[in-house]
Order: structure tokens, then C-alpha cells, then sequence
């Protein structure tokens, strides 16, 4: 069931957020009610082991105070409570973390309150948590309007001044249409406000000023709305690993154009997904009331999908979006004992430094002057880099942990030499690459069959190229059909892993999968030109 998030809902916000699951053992301290409007020593010492062997595994959790065990007296006055606040945040700051209250409730209208809160590690000023959330919808949905809004502070004139900030191109500053992959980052400090302040020089906000100052940072991909740009939005959301997905429906226009083919992706991807409405300024009541209708529809999965309806222009409930977005956590696994595995999505020539890559570590820990093995190249080869120097968003770091994007000066290689879809390896992986694959694919949409020897991009994380089916565990395939499928690369071999998603597509045929084998041995060639439907493996 979809759920609608648009008034003081707050309470929906944090009993579905990620990273709010109670800690039994704190808990049970926080239960008793003497010992809390009393703190003892003892008591303080017991809790502040708990929360220091707490917050060695994770950034952030949530604990509840004024909720007691035996039910009698539920609650503490508001000043005993706010006496308590203080008390307990006064604790975590001597471990370095903070106490940020979500929210207040009244017991059954007496009194007594309780209070929700979560319990955030302050970071270092080298670090910060990191997650990202891919912004999709339809063209003018107001995608690049909100992100303006939100990391620049300042409301929208309807017109397209919030977005102006954030264009890349000068076409996109002509036609107001984004053509690219942005990033945009929003910062909140361990007691949870926003570090972003508005800024006279537009982009220029220092992205670095903003990461010293932040204890998570969440980093906004804005894809392309337009159907031609519809590849590079795919890419966005296989290649930069997003943590969550942002759908955005703009009020008057409903679930037109590309929202369903976006949602598609998303949810082929298993991203999870929350959705924002913008422009609920300027809709009529009645317009509004339908587009939540149709989407609650659409978004027919068992699964809790949070709905936010929001104005750019007057602010309405984009402090509720805020809070959301606060509480949001990383989905990525923590890697950092494994051996280093980073992905490619991004080549630079940067003057003055050299070539320099960006992407995400999937896999283990990567130092300045770690030297890595960068491939596959066109023969298959994996060639020795080592790192000069890493930025994480502009900001100068010494190493990269996994789950983290970053950017690498590398030496002593051109730009030329390396291409997106390629990795930097940890050298005892003693890595190999592939031409062909097996994969378990199910197709989304095809206007007619699909068979042997047929071609489509193959998006497999950052990995974009076109692959041609060399056969299949049946004749043809239709909308719908699920089906084993041998597939070979036209171009380049590549680096792969068993269990990786791809999306299999070109023009409106798409298919979804998982790759389950990598052939080896299938001797590489040359790539020649192959004409459409030519088959390069008669055998
Ligand atoms: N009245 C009103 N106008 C809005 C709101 N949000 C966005 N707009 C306007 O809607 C227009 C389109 O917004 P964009 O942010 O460019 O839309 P987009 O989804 O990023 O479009 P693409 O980049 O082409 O995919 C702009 O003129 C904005 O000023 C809102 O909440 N209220």
C-alpha cells in the first residue's frame, strides 16, 4: 500500500525510515522511569558503554525516551522531559555524537509526553556519510527546480529561476530541459539541520565546505527527463548506484510520459522508491485528488512508498521532505574488509592534475598512492595505476571506504586509455575479463520476438555496450517471457560478477536480468563491424 506523507505525518516518517530500528539494551535503560528523572552515575556510566559499543557499528539510530516497560505512568511531563533531553544529549556529546528529537507525542491527551529521537556520530571533518538518491520523472516535473530549491535555499519564481543553478550545458540553459547526469549535494550536521546556506554565486557553493560541515551528505542525481535522453538516465540509475529513488509527478500533469517508464527501471532494479509532488501551488483540488488516485494505483506493491505533496514556490511541506531525507540511510553493504573494487562511470582531463577517474568503491579500502589494477582493455588486459591523490565530492580525503563515490588522480596515464565501465582492482584479485556472459532475463516490453542473434545495450553497472544474443534456452522470446540467454559483448570484454542486475534494451524493448555465469574461455576476437542481425558465432 502506498502511503501519503503530506501532512504531520512525522510519526510515518520515522517508523518507516531505515535507519530507526530500536536497540534493545538501550532501550531497556531508557524504560526506567526513576532512574531517568534521576540520572545516577552508575546508570549514566551503563549507558554511555551502550551507546559507544552501539555507534561503533553504525552512524545513527533511534532511541525513545518516556515510553516505560511497566505502562503505569506512560510519559514525563514536558519539562521533566525536556530536562531529560538535555541530560542525555549533554551524554552523547562527550562520546561525540548528538541527540536529535524527531518528535513529541502526547500520552492519551494527559500531561505525559514521550519523545522520538535518533542518536547521530559526529564526523570527522574528512568524513561524512553518504547517500544517494537518483532524482526521476517526467520532463518539467520540476525535478531540477527542487533540487535548486532544496541546496540553494531559496524558493523557485515558477519560472525556472531555482533551476538556473543547476544546469551544466548552455543548451540546458536555453531550453530548460537537463541532457546530463548532475549531482547536487544536501548536508545536515549531526543535529540534523541543513549546512547548505543560499549562495549569491549559484553552482559555486563549495561542495567541500559542505562535506567538512556535514555528518551524512546526500547526494541528488538528476537524470533527464526526456525520452532521448532516456540512456543516460538508465545509466544513471545502473551505473551510480543510488540508494533510493526520487520519482517526481508534477500535481497538474499526473503520471504522464516517462514516470512510468522510470518507476519500471527503478523498480526492475530494486531500488526503493519514495515520490514527490510538486506544483500543488497551482492545482486545482480536484486534479491533485486524481493524480494521487492514479498513482496509488501504478504504485500497486506491497511495499510502503512515502508521498510528499510540495510546492518549489511557496515551500509547502518541503520541510517534511528535509526530515525525510535526514533520516535516510545507505543501502551498501559495509565491503571495507574485501579486497578494493572501484567502478568507473566518469574520465577527466583535469588541467594541471592529469586524468582523473570518478565513480564508486564497491569493495574494500583505497589509499593516495595505492597502486590498482585499471581495466579491462580492449584486449582484455589489466594495466598498473596508482593513485595521486582523492577527492570525495571536491573535498580532499586520504582514503575511500566502500559504499563511497570519489575521484582519483591518477598517474602516469592518459585519458584516452581508459573508458567508462572499467575498473581499478586490489592486484592480488589476480582479475579476469569476460566476452560473454550467461543471464536469466525477463522481458518488459518487445513489440514483437526476440531471437537469436538480436542486439541491445546491455546496461550492467557503470557497463554500456551493446551485446548480441548468441542463444537462448528458448526459440523466441515475447512481453513477458522469462528465458536463460548466452550473451557476447560486440566491442570490448569487460569486468563482471555473477549476481550483477542488467538492463537489456534498445528503443521500447526492454528486458531485466541478473547475469548467473561468465563464460570463460570464449576466445576474444577483434571487434569487427558487424552489421545488425549478423551473427559473429555461427557455431
Ligand atoms: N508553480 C510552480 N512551478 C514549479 C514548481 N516546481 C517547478 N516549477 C516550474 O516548472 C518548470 C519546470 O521545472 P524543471 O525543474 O525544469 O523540470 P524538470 O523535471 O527538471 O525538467 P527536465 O530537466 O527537462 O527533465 C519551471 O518553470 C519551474 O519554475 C512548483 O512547485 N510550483
Amino acid at each position: 500500500m502506498a502511503s501519503i506523507m503530506n501532512h504531520n505525518n512525522v510519526d510515518e516518517i520515522v517508523n518507516n525510515s531505515h535507519s530507526l530500528k530500536l536497540d534493545l539494551t538501550i532501550n531497556e535503560l531508557l524504560g526506567q522511569k526513576d532512574a531517568l528523572l534521576k540520572l545516577e552515575p552508575e546508570w549514566i556510566q551503563k549507558f554511555t558503554d551502550h551507546l559507544k559499543t552501539k555507534l561503533k557499528k553504525q552512524n545513527e539510530f533511534s532511541i525513545k525516551i518516556g515510553y516505560f516497560e511497566n505502562g503505569e505512568k506512560i510519559g514525563l511531563t514536558s519539562s521533566e522531559l525536556d530536562n531529560c533531553f538535555e541530560q542525555l544529549n549533554e551524554i552523547a556529546s562527550t562520546i561525540g555524537a548528538n541527540l536529535i528529537r524527531l518528535c513529541r507525542k502526547q500520552v492519551n491527551s494527559s500531561i505525559y509526553y514521550a519523545d522520538e529521537c535518533l542518536i547521530r556520530k559526529q564526523s570527522q571533518a574528512d568524513d561524512f556519510h553518504e547517500i544517494r538518491v537518483a532524482v526521476v520523472g517526467n520532463v518539467d516535473s520540476g525535478k531540477s527546480t527542487l533540487l535548486g530549491v532544496l541546496t540553494h535555499c531559496e524558493l523557485d519564481n515558477g519560472r525556472g529561476l531555482a533551476r538556473q543553478r543547476l544546469f551544466r550545458h548552455k543548451h540546458e540553459l536555453e531550453t530548460g530541459r537537463t541532457s546530463s547526469i548532475g549531482n547536487d549535494i544536501l548536508g545536515f550536521d549531526s543535529s540534523g539541520n541543513v549546512v547548505n546556506k543560499p549562495s549569491s554565486h549559484g553552482n559555486s557553493q563549495q561542495w567541500s565546505k559542505i562535506c567538512e560541515e556535514s555528518s551524512k551528505v546526500i547526494t541528488f542525481i538528476d537524470l533527464a527527463g526526456h525520452e532521448k535522453y532516456l540512456k543516460t538516465t538508465i545509466f544513471g540509475m545502473t551505473g551510480h548506484s543510488p540508494d533510493y529513488t526520487l520519482l517526481m509527478i508534477g500535481a497538474n500533469a499526473g503520471i504522464v510520459g516517462m514516470t512510468k517508464e522510470h518507476l519500471g527501471v527503478t523498480l526492475a532494479l530494486n531500488i526503493p522508491v519514495f515520490v514527490v509532488i510538486t506544483k500543488i501551488d497551482m492545482c486545482p483540488s480536484n486534479i491533485l485528488q486524481n493524480t494521487i488516485s492514479c498513482l496509488k494505483k501504478v504504485l500497486k506493491s506491497p511495499r510502503l512508498c512515502p508521498i510528499f505533496q510540495v510546492s518549489n514556490v511557496e515551500g509547502t511541506n518541503l520541510n517534511y521532505l528535509k526530515k525525510f531525507l535526514n533520516l535516510l540511510n545507505s543501502r551498501a553493504p559495509n565491503h571495507d574488509n574485501f579486497l578494493a573494487e572501484f567502478q568507473i562511470d566518469e574520465v577527466y582531463s583535469v588541467p594541471g592534475v592529469g586524468t582523473v577517474v570518478s565513480g564508486i568503491s564497491l569493495k574494500g579500502v583505497i589509499k593516495t598512492n595505492d597502486t590498482l589494477l585499471l581495466g579491462p582493455d580492449s584486449l582484455g588486459n589489466f594495466l598498473p595505476v596508482a593513485v595521486k591523490s582523492i577527492h570525495r565530492k571536491r573535498l580532499p580525503v586520504k582514503e575511500v571506504r566502500s559504499g563511497q563515490t570519489a575521484s582519483f588522480a591518477l598517474k602516469k596515464i592518459r585519458k584516452n586509455e581508459i573508458r567508462k565501465g572499467m575498473v581499478m582492482l586490489c592486484p592480488s584479485i589476480n582479475p579476469k575479463s569476460y566476452w560473454e556472459f550467461e543471464g536469466e532475463i525477463l522481458v518488459l516490453h518487445h513489440p514483437t520476438t526476440i531471437s537469436a542473434r538480436y542486439q541491445a545495450m546491455v546496461h550492467c553497472g557503470s557497463i554500456r555496450q551493446t551485446a548480441q544474443i548468441l542463444s537462448m534456452s528458448q526459440d523466441c522470446l515475447r512481453t513477458g517471457d522469462k528465458a536463460k540467454v548466452h550473451f557476447r559483448f560486440i566491442k570490448n570484454p569487460e569486468y563482471i560478477n555473477v549476481g550483477m542486475k542488467l538492463i537489456f534494451r534498445e528503443g521500447r524493448t526492454k528486458a531485466i536480468g541478473t547475469v548467473t555465469k561468465l563464460l570463460i574461455g570464449a576466445a576474444p576476437r577483434p571487434y569487427c563491424k558487424m552489421k545488425r542481425n549478423q551473427n559473429p558465432n555461427p557455431n
